[in-house]
């Protein structure tokens, strides 16, 4: 069983990091690589991150907390204000920013807006200059100048996120940096993607519908893993539909397993809508008689395969 703050020996060290930089400079490009898996949603197309997206790197001595802000930017709306504002709220209570840039752009006014916002906080932050396979090495040093004299960074690191170049030195600065803490998440939990739940609910939905709710509110639908296997196309959703009683097992799997092929077919489109990428979706059916008590934790993902 996996156990959360299992491991809080001394020195293990773990925090939170929040990345913010101006759309497309390559936050969930970088995201992915260090998590090693597609679950941030990546595009040509500014603007693509609209939630915060947690991904969590766990190490023997440490532990990653990640979390994808969406671009700020100057607000022009409504919606735009109030992500902005949880944007910085998240930078209030991280323990470390990494400001991303993107070499090939430098210095502009979007950089100037987020620098301003920085300056209003407390919390320490890196500049990652990302994309330095786009310029000549030359033109680092008056770019690192640059920035530096808009503000105070612990550190400056430029990386290739697409590449690779750099990355592994980033987070070893970034280890150094955190402080000693505990294993917030099961070594095997790599984000808490809203989506989760989502997917969670879409399954639920249509195991609700096809049963003609003859089993209502006695479902439940975890999700085990959402995995892309290297570069495949295609994401690899693990779910396990969680009922009261054998009967009702038998239901949702219905005549030679007609019902759970039904329910996961229906599903599964749902979920390529949302994902935007083809699925495969495995479903199983478990019995678990008072899982009911457990649903905060249900929702929570912290119920495990091997918890039950
Ligand atoms: N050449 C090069 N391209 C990169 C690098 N990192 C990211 N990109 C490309 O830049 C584009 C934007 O990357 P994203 O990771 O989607 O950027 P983002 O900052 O998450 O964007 P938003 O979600 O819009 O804020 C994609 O086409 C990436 O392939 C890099 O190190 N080098």
């Amino acid at each position: 069983m996996n156990k959360i703050n299992e491991n809080t020996s001394k020195n293990y060290k773990s925090g939170f990091i929040s990345i913010i930089g101006r759309p497309n400079v390559g936050k969930s490009t970088f995201l992915n690589r260090v998590i090693g898996q597609k679950i941030a949603i990546m595009s040509d197309k500014p603007q693509t991150t609209r939630n915060k997206v947690q991904g969590v790197l766990t190490l023997n001595d440490a532990q990653m907390i990640f979390i994808d802000t969406p671009g700020i930017h100057k607000p022009k709306h409504k919606l735009g204000d109030f992500m902005m504002k949880v944007a910085q709220n998240t930078l209030k209570e991280v323990d470390l920013v990494l400001f991303m840039i993107n070499a090939e752009e430098g210095y502009g006014r979007g950089d100037e807006f987020i620098i301003e916002k920085l300056k209003t906080i407390k919390t320490p932050v890196f500049l990652v200059i990302n994309k330095i396979d786009q310029i000549h090495p030359d033109e680092l040093m008056p770019l690192i100048e640059k920035y530096s004299s808009k503000m105070e960074f612990k550190e400056v690191v430029p990386i290739s996120a697409l590449q690779g170049n750099n990355v592994e030195t980033l987070l070893g600065q970034i280890k150094d940096f955190l402080p000693e803490g505990p294993q917030y998440y099961p070594a095997d939990q790599v984000t808490d993607h809203p989506e989760r739940f989502i997917i969670s609910e879409l399954i639920r939905e249509k195991a609700l519908h096809l049963t003609r709710e003859e089993i209502p509110h006695s479902i439940a639908v975890v999700i085990d893993s959402i995995k892309r296997e290297g570069n495949s196309e295609t994401i690899h959703v693990m779910a396990t539909v969680i009922v009261e009683r054998d009967s009702q097992k038998g239901i949702v799997i219905g005549k030679q397993g007609k019902m759970l092929k039904e329910i996961g077919q229906r599903a599964r489109l749902d979920i390529e809508n949302l994902l935007g990428s083809k699925v495969f979706l495995e479903l199983w059916v478990k019995v678990q008689k008072d899982w009911r008590n457990k649903a905060g934790q249900l929702r929570d993902y912290g119920f495990r395969e091997d918890e039950y």
